[in-house]
């Protein structure tokens, strides 16, 4: 190897040095979101990220999504589908198909995956020792409840299964199905499901992948990346007062940044999981990637990222440097 490259190698690694030191022992739940699992290379990258953050001494859990996957199976039998404010209107007949393919599939792959790069991986429901309790949700739109069916929302997290088994070593799978007090099956969406978890685990960072390099300030469907603006970061504050602006799935993502930082999470980051490595590049490198939500008052935590680099919130919303 070239003296030039080597000593640029060596750079990157020593890059990584305060983020290795500052989140040692550090828990980040990731959101691995259906999109972002469609194409095979970028599943390597995840894996290998995943298990990399594990070999660094990080305590990482994997909620994963699934709707691309269970759209294709809800056609394959004919059940139609439709979505109001984010959310899958989830018929019973619907919730049976929900569940076969997060929890007989999506997980399996995704567990098989990450076993290919080290021996940590184990999956589990949100149903699974009492991991997550729900209640009905009605979605509202235009200030009107709508019932959406057998979607749930999260009102208690037994966490204690999945701190078990960070402990020994392990990473957690886990779907997004949820189940209430009465045995009632419910849909959750992962967004809302990783963010509940992360708070319950008092995490460091909840990091969403997804389709698209973030959030965007005005989101065109249809325009191509580098058209539309990303807002670099904002605060739980600023990102409240965005959402009624919101819609589709960026509507729950956004929600779970801000449930998790107003939970006690000090960070929440919306990621290109198009992008290689887009996991290892947020947490070990001084730039970041993507969208970054914080509480508005950050707390004193051993989180050493340094934020000077990035744009303030309020820069990013009139599009000016600070
Ligand atoms: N403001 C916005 N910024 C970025 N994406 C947006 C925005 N508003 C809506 N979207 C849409 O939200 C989608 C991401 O949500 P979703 O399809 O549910 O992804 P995932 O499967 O990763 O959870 C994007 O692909 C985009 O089409
Ligand atoms: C209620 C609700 O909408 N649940 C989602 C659960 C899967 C999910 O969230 O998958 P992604 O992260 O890939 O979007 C659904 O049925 O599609």
């Amino acid at each position: 190897m070239r003296r030039a490259e080597a000593l640029k190698k060596a750079a990157t690694l020593i890059e990584a040095l305060p983020w290795l030191a500052g989140f040692h022992g550090a828990t980040v739940v990731i959101k691995y979101g259906g999109n972002a699992m469609t194409e095979e290379h970028l599943r390597e990258k995840f894996a290998e990220d995943v298990v990399f953050l594990r070999y660094a001494g990080l305590r990482p859990v994997v909620v994963h999504g699934g709707g691309p996957q269970i759209n294709t199976q809800l056609d394959r039998l004919g059940i139609e589908s439709t979505f109001t404010a984010g959310l899958r209107v989830t018929t019973p007949e619907a919730m049976q198909v929900v569940r076969m393919v997060l929890v007989g599939q999506v997980n399996r792959d995704v567990v098989g995956l990450i076993n290919r790069h080290g021996p940590f991986a184990i999956g589990m429901s949100g149903e699974d020792a009492h991991l997550f309790t729900a209640v009905r949700k009605h979605a509202v739109v235009d200030g009107v409840s709508v019932d959406i069916g057998q979607v749930g929302e999260i009102v208690n997290v037994e966490a204690g299964a999945v701190r078990a088994l960070l402990d020994d070593g392990r990473i957690p799978v886990i779907s997004s199905v949820a189940r209430s007090d009465d045995g009632t099956v419910y849909n959750v969406n992962a967004d809302t499901a990783a963010a509940a978890l992360a708070v319950a685990l008092q995490a460091s960072k909840l990091i969403v992948l997804t389709d698209v390099e973030g959030l965007y300030r005005d989101w065109r469907p249809g325009a191509g990346d580098g058209e539309n603006e990303v807002v670099d970061r904002l605060s739980a504050t600023e990102l409240e007062k965005l959402l009624p602006t919101l819609s589709s799935g960026m509507v729950p993502k956004m929600e779970a940044c801000l449930t998790a930082v107003r939970g006690g999470v000090p960070q929440a980051h919306v990621l290109d999981g198009r992008v290689p490595h887009s996991v290892l590049l947020e947490i070990f490198t001084d730039e970041g990637v993507g969208t970054m939500v914080l509480p508005d008052a950050p707390r004193a935590v051993a989180v050493p990222k340094p934020v000077t680099r990035r744009l303030t919130a309020t820069a990013q919303l009139k599009g000016n440097d600070e």
